[in-house]
């Protein structure tokens, strides 16, 4: 049962905690909700799938170095930035590529919707 009920305890960390993380969630609810609209296809949903926990499971690692990082100093380090910062940037990467898959996806959805 501890398999579960602490990465259980980490999600309401995360809920409570991580801002960012909620609104992942949102545009997660956002990108289904239109993917169920258009209709996609089955390997179209697996894109979708794929890009949506890239970047949930990156922002959730970026909290965890946040958390380690706060943990080890309170002082101003410039490991502490390094650490922050290139943690940051997996969340940029993974945004970035879901991005990428959301408009080759959707875009052409959008435009026959558009020109119906
Ligand atoms: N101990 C530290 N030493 C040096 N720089 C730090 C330290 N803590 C934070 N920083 C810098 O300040 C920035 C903001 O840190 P913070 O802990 O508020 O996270 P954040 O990037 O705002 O993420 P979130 O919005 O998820 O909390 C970091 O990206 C880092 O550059």
């Amino acid at each position: 049962m501890k398999r579960f009920i602490y990465p259980l305890q980490g999600l309401r960390t995360l809920l409570k905690k991580d801002r960012n993380f909620i609104l992942h969630l949102l545009a997660a609810l956002i990108v289904i909700l239109a993917g169920l609209f258009f209709r996609l296809t089955t390997l179209e949903w697996l894109f979708i799938i794929i890009a949506i926990f890239t970047v949930l499971v990156a922002e959730v690692l970026n909290t965890s170095v946040e958390f380690v990082v706060d943990l080890v100093t309170e002082d101003y380090h410039e490991l502490a930035k390094h650490a922050k910062d290139t943690a940051a940037f997996a969340v940029v990467l993974a945004s970035f590529m879901s991005a990428l898959i959301g408009l080759i996806i959707f875009i052409p959805y959008i435009l026959m919707l558009l020109a119906a």
